[in-house]
């Protein structure tokens, strides 16, 4: 795919490189203060959340441990199917652990109400979620979100780990989809 091809995909630039970076330490500063003295595991996942788990990960100035889960409810759509399916699970046992998931987006809520509910019945000491973009519109079930960067319209948004059939994950910014790449 040509470069110009994608710019021809994109209705609108929600936020630049520099604006997600500067609300993710934002977010990082609270973070700190709040687990401070405690060794927090951060639970990214997979494969939306990568970006935002790179750039807070290293913007954390506390000692902090990584891993991963992958699940999935899209599949090729922008619909969430609502059927969430482990495809990776941790390798953590969670037994005592201050858990902050990791989300790129919540766009109904389906996933992370499912996911926490999942991580809390394994023994965690604590399970919070950091979830860099929130769709307060698309909520089907409400979710209690301690670190939530942006709110936006309710609009299939890419780049920054989001996709459209695996496309435009590597955009630096986030971007609406132009309707006639899903039409
Ligand atoms: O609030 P919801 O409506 O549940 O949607 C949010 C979830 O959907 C997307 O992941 P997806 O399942 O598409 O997989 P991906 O992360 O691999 O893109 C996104 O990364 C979130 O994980
Ligand atoms: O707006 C979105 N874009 C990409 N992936 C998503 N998963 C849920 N909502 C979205
Ligand atoms: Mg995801």
């Amino acid at each position: 795919m040509e470069f110009s091809d994608v710019e021809n995909d994109i209705a609108e630039v929600l936020y630049t490189e520099q604006e997600i970076h500067a609300k993710i330490a934002e977010l990082s500063r609270r973070i700190e203060v709040d687990y401070a003295g405690e060794k927090v595991l951060l639970v990214g996942v997979l494969r939306g959340a990568v970006m935002v788990m790179a750039d807070l990960a290293r913007e954390l100035t506390i000692p902090i441990e990584m891993d991963w889960m992958a699940v999935s409810s899209y599949g090729s759509g922008t619909q969430s199917s609502g059927v969430v399916r482990i495809l990776k699970d941790l390798d953590t046992d969670l037994h005592g652990r201050h858990v902050l998931i990791v989300e790129d987006i919540i766009d109904s809520g389906l996933t992370l109400s499912w996911l926490r509910g999942n991580l809390e019945s394994r023994g965690a000491a604590s399970v919070e979620i950091c979830a860099l973009l929130r769709k307060p519109e698309a909520a089907k079930v409400v979710v209690d979100v301690k670190y939530e960067g942006f709110q936006i319209p309710n609009a299939f948004v890419v780049g920054y780990g989001l996709d459209f059939a695996e496309q435009y994950r590597n955009l630096r910014g986030i971007a609406v989809l132009a309707p006639h790449v899903y039409a």
